[in-house]
């Protein structure tokens, strides 16, 4: 029998199937798409089994069996396998990349080495140091282990010896650890006992009667007490619990933790609602594609507070009573307690959760639960659209024009096309839902591509809340330098004494990397590119990202001759400052990456807003989706315009969908919600749009934008970026991949560059790319693979890099 295996060396010459022997040993237990260990030329290596087959086309005498067979029941599933190829196809990845990202980190391969002495007699050639670790025979089994205790001098000796070949390196697969541990402590006597032990303590050790007494009055028989936590309760010291375990009253034990997030949690159980006549409209002809087991892809774009959420629980439930499963995607920023809730209270225990604020552990826990059948729900963020489920019947992609589930490194693959394929795979409907779709979905849905479906109202016609614009070129010209303006401040002013709850948003992508004119709200632009030049700071000059341009930072505004002219930048931390200045009563809670780094942090702080605990929220991003609180009847928006400007052509549609996003925030329920949005551009259309509520002429709009300027959804791109430490290097190199894309592509394509990415240099590395621009290009994945393959051997040996996305989204 003969194993093809895909193994883990991510190089051009190694991305394809090799043939191994299968020892008879693993003849019934192995099966495509589980992992083996290989030797592979001179090392040991992972790799996935792919197929299996009788024969090799090559001669037998060639073949290695291979060692060891890692997984009796194989991670990946049939169709997982398949999809794998069609990714790696599809993004020009390697096979091996595309496999190991399927799988949690917990079971990617860390590698160990080996060290042993190459023979005997190499031993009085080392140097003193390192001696005792190989004497009698005996050799170092985990170097990274060793590496953590070893001294530097040692460490030092024993590359050198490596080096000499006096001592030879096997690599190891490791095993990952993947259960964690408490220890816990039970009563070793029973009740009574423990009364009689008690009532003749010697009373100078007090700590320890008292921790043998909150045991007999708190702790039953045979309940286990994790220690950390009966230190607590009990406020004793770890050495008083030890020596009541030496005394031999209390037993040490270690126990696994389950890892759960939210095991021993009860969810109180809920039930479909009956559902707004929209809802009910939406829903009809997703649950036909799931009742009839037919692909379809549905657009649902509902505006914010339409029930959407209602709508997807409602078609899971529909699949889950066919025996089939769901996935359910959402933004990680959005996966929040609140959201995990509503799915654990209708699905109970039968879902699963994978985010990123798991453990590896945790995340591998939940994977397993899926793999082994044990829920038919998966929520996650971007990778659980690999959840291992073999009976799918339905993927749902919530907000589904966020950018993050594009994945930026490699394989770069985006969720949504591999839902899609799935969906295609399983015959099973795809839902992608939003307020504010990506430009690309909608304008499939127009097509008749996807099956648009609409709702247009808020639950109970709740009215969507309503936005102010607040022009702060104004506000400077009547003296107000604040980054509040006047009628901002009353509005918060107003809530604060009304008991209502006041959100507050600050963008903080795109900081910095523009420049503007405080006066006038002039921003440098490209002449040819109608995108705002991006400041680089390591040579002061303005610079296009799309066509190389480059001028000096004026000093003055060209616009009105202000002298106010300079990069946009303030911090959450900065204007909660301000804000206590003028409202010292006022509590604050602050959502930023400082303040919701432990683990946890984030749930609090929501938690504590939700109780009416504070009066504002002031944060970034992450509290610009998912909040559903009564009491929020004020949300504010500090600088609409920080992301219009990044040099990238999705900017307008970012800006919208985010405002819109934020705004969704207020006034959800009875109470009347205000949005008040602070701008240097009231006339942009992004912004104007919000203000109506108006996605659709927001599209509109936004379309001929992009037709003008030849990008997405008119056009596709694709972005070679080249990076190294030499610029020459960088230079010449992406100089010729231009030329050579120029030569090899239709007339009708474009190919721009090379110029230097946004950020020319990340840790001294120097960064050129180029971007192609195509309606229908059938030569380019040839060309693209051309490329890799000429630079393959210069990128094994030095330090160039090339990477190449099929789909770029972000644009630095
Ligand atoms: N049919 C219904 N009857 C009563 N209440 C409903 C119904 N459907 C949804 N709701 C409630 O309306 C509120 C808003 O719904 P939901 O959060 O699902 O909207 P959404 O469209 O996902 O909003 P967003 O895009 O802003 O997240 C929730 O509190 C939800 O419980
Ligand atoms: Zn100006
Ligand atoms: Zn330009």
């Amino acid at each position: 029998m003969i194993a093809k295996v895909i193994v883990d060396v991510a190089a051009n010459q190694t991305d394809r199937v090799f043939d191994y022997i299968v020892p008879d040993e693993f003849r019934e237990t192995i099966a495509p798409g589980a992992r083996v260990t290989v030797s592979f030329g001179p090392r040991k290596v992972q790799g996935f089994v792919t197929g299996l087959d009788e024969q090799s086309n090559y001669s037998s005498k060639k073949l290695k069996e291979l060692e060891n067979l890692i997984d009796l029941k194989p991670p990946l599933t049939k169709e997982l396998l398949f999809l794998a190829e069609w990714i790696k196809n599809d993004t020009l990845s390697f096979h091996i990349s595309v496999l190991k990202s399927m799988l949690p980190a917990a079971m990617r391969a860390k590698y160990d080495k080996k060290l042993t002495l190459v023979s005997k007699e190499m031993l009085s050639k080392l140097p003193e140091t390192i001696k005792p670790f190989f004497e009698d025979g005996k050799t170092l089994d985990s170097w990274e282990e060793w590496r953590k205790k070893a001294a530097e001098d040692e460490k030092k000796d024993m590359m050198k010896a490596v080096r000499q070949e006096l001592v030879e390196v096997t690599p190891l697969v490791k095993t990952n650890e993947t259960k964690k541990k408490q220890l816990v402590v039970r009563s070793a006597l029973s009740k009574e006992e423990l009364k009689a032990v008690l009532d003749d303590f010697p009373s100078k050790a007090a700590k320890q009667k008292a921790l043998l007494s909150y045991f007999y009055d708190n702790v039953q028989e045979d309940v286990r007490v994790v220690i950390s936590e009966l230190m607590e309760q009990a406020g004793v010291s770890r050495q008083t619990v030890q020596e009541l375990v030496n005394k031999e009253y209390l037993l040490k034990e270690e126990q696994v933790v389950s890892r759960d997030p939210f095991e021993g949690r009860t969810f109180a159980s809920s039930s479909p609602l009956p559902l707004m006549d929209e809802q009910e409209e939406a829903l009809t002809p997703v649950i036909d594609s799931i009742v009839e087991e037919r692909h379809t892809t549905f657009l649902l774009r509902g505006v914010t507070g339409s029930g959407k959420t209602e709508v997807y629980m409602q078609a899971i439930d529909q699949v889950i009573r066919k025996g089939k499963e769901a996935i359910v995607l959402v933004p990680e920023i959005s996966l929040t307690p609140q959201m995990v809730t509503r799915f654990k209270e209708r699905f109970g225990s039968r879902v699963a959760v994978l985010h990123s604020a798991l453990s590896k552990g945790e995340k591998y826990d939940e994977w397993l639960k899926i793999r082994e059948g044990k829920v038919d729900v998966a929520v996650g963020a971007r990778s659980a659209i690999f959840a291992p489920f073999e009976n799918l019947g339905i993927i749902i992609i919530d907000e589904e024009h966020e950018t993050s589930y594009k994945q930026e490194e490699t394989p770069r693959y985006h969720a949504r096309q591999v839902a899609i394929k799935r969906g295609e795979i399983y015959n099973c409907p795809v839902i992608l839902g939003s307020a504010t779709p990506s430009l690309e979905s909608y304008a499939r849905a127009k097509k008749g591509v996807y099956h648009l479906l609409t709702m247009e109202n808020r639950v109970n016609h709740v009215q969507m809340p309503e936005v102010t614009l607040v022009d702060m070129r104004e506000e400077l010209r009547e003296g107000n330098r604040s980054m509040f303006s006047r009628e901002l401040l009353e509005g918060i002013e107003a809530r604060f004494k009304k008991k209502e709850q006041t959100v507050l948003f600050l963008n903080r992508r795109g900081y910095s990397t523009f420049i503007m004119c405080r006066d006038c709200g002039y921003v440098a632009q490209c002449p040819h590119c109608d995108i705002s030049l991006t400041y680089h700071r390591y040579n002061q000059s303005l610079q296009c990202h799309y066509c190389g341009h480059s001028e000096t930072i004026p000093s003055i505004c060209p616009e009105c001759q202000s002298d106010s002219i300079r990069f946009f930048g303030t911090g959450t931390q900065k204007v909660e400052e301000e804000l206590l200045k003028l409202f010292p009563d006022l509590s604050v809670i602050r959502m930023d990456v400082d303040t919701t780094r432990k683990k946890g942090a984030h749930e609090r702080l929501l938690k504590q807003f939700g109780e009416g605990k504070a009066d504002v929220l002031l944060g970034t991003q992450m509290i610009a989706k998912g909040l559903d609180f009564p009491d929020i009847t004020l949300v504010g928006v500090l600088a609409a315009d920080s992301m219009l400007h990044l040099p990238d052509f999705r900017s307008a549609e970012r800006t919208f969908q985010l405002l819109t996003q934020v705004s969704g925030r207020a006034g959800r329920h009875t109470k009347k919600g205000e949005v008040m949005v602070q701008t240097y551009t009231p006339d942009h259309y992004s912004i104007i749009d919000v203000k109506a509520h108006d996605y659709l002429s927001f599209f509109e709009k936004e379309m001929s934008v992009r037709r003008q300027g030849g990008y997405p959804p008119y056009y596709f791109l694709a972005l070679i970026h080249v990076s190294d430490e030499r610029l020459d290097q960088v230079i010449s190199v992406s100089e010729k991949i231009a030329s050579f894309l120029n030569r090899s592509l239709s007339k009708q394509t474009m190919v721009y560059g090379p110029v230097a990415s946004a950020i020319p240099r990340i840790k001294d590395r120097y960064r050129y790319q180029c971007m192609v621009k195509y309606k229908v290009e059938p030569k380019l994945t040839e060309a693209l693979q051309e490329i890799i393959k000429t630079y393959q051997g210069e990128m094994a040996r030095t330090g160039l890099s090339i990477t190449i996305d099929t789909n770029p989204y972000t644009m630095l």
